[in-house]
């Protein structure tokens, strides 16, 4: 029966790359305003699952909906207009420009329905926007660097810009690729944080994540991945105790 809490639903998705099976049989149902992690181990197929859900991958088979559209065969930036935003892999940041430019900027590609160069000249003009801005860099706690250039900020910092510019689209669904990678245990708990605070908001969160504290800290449902299948999901208390994946995952190199 269909769950009419599900917003996200990856229907028997296959993905082969030559003679490798990377996604097989894949089926996820994301409900609205819930944190689902992806996780398994290296070579699993997150990263695969997560390019065919924002149209950077097609499926070999099968098809991605989204609160009753079907994703499957629109582009990246179509799948962006619908209320879909990734963070955190390769943003397009303005390294020369301050971190509050950088976050007006994807607010008025959004609002005039793409980017233009010409935006960069009146920025200051936009004053509904600054203030915008202003606010969402206060939410994530970047408020005191608005005026430094973002190319000079610290990774933790960088990223929390990177957020900030996500969240200022309003996403419905806001697909997070390993938010902490690389990031200081300090870094990692205030990112947790603050992920937790976008939480309460109410917003869809679909999260890879590698580090476990990280994901049991979030999440509500987690999706476990191990060659291309989903060998269990559940809530964290029962992935955490189903043999799989303390098998496939949990026992193995994490
Ligand atoms: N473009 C591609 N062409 C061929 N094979 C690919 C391609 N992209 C991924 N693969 C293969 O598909 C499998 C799944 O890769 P994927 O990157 O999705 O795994 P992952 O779970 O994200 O891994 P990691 O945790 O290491 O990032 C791997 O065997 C990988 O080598």
């Amino acid at each position: 029966m269909t769950n009419p809490n599900v917003v996200l639903h990856v229907a028997d998705v296959h993905k082969r790359f030559g003679g490798l099976h990377a996604l097989a049989d894949i089926d996820l149902q994301v409900e609205e305003g819930q944190t689902h992690a992806i996780i398994g181990p290296n070579g699993a197929g997150k990263s695969t699952l997560l390019n065919v859900i924002i149209g950077k991958l097609a499926p070999t088979s099968g098809q991605v909906v989204f609160d009753g559209t079907i994703l499957t065969g629109r582009k990246p930036y179509q799948i962006n207009q619908l209320g879909i935003a990734r963070v955190f892999q390769t943003p397009e940041i303005f390294a020369d420009l301050s971190v509050l430019h950088n976050v007006m900027i994807p607010a008025l590609a959004k609002r005039d329905g793409a980017f233009r160069l010409n935006m960069l000249r009146g920025l200051d003009s936009e004053t509904g926007i600054l203030r915008e801005s202003e606010d969402m860099l206060e939410d994530v706690g970047m408020f005191a660097s608005r005026e430094m250039a973002a190319g000079s900020l610290s990774r933790g910092d960088k990223r929390r810009m990177e957020l900030a510019m996500c969240l200022i689209q309003h996403p419905r669904l806001l697909l997070l690729d390993e938010p902490t990678a690389g990031m200081s245990r300090h870094d990692t708990n205030t990112t947790i944080e603050l992920l937790k605070k976008i939480k309460s908001r109410g917003m869809t969160k679909v999260i890879i994540e590698h580090d476990m504290h990280v994901v049991f800290s979030l999440a509500d449902k987690i999706s476990v991945l191990a060659q291309g299948r989903i060998i269990a999901d559940g809530t964290p208390d029962q992935v955490r105790g189903n043999p799989k994946v303390q098998e496939a995952y949990l026992g193995g190199t994490h």
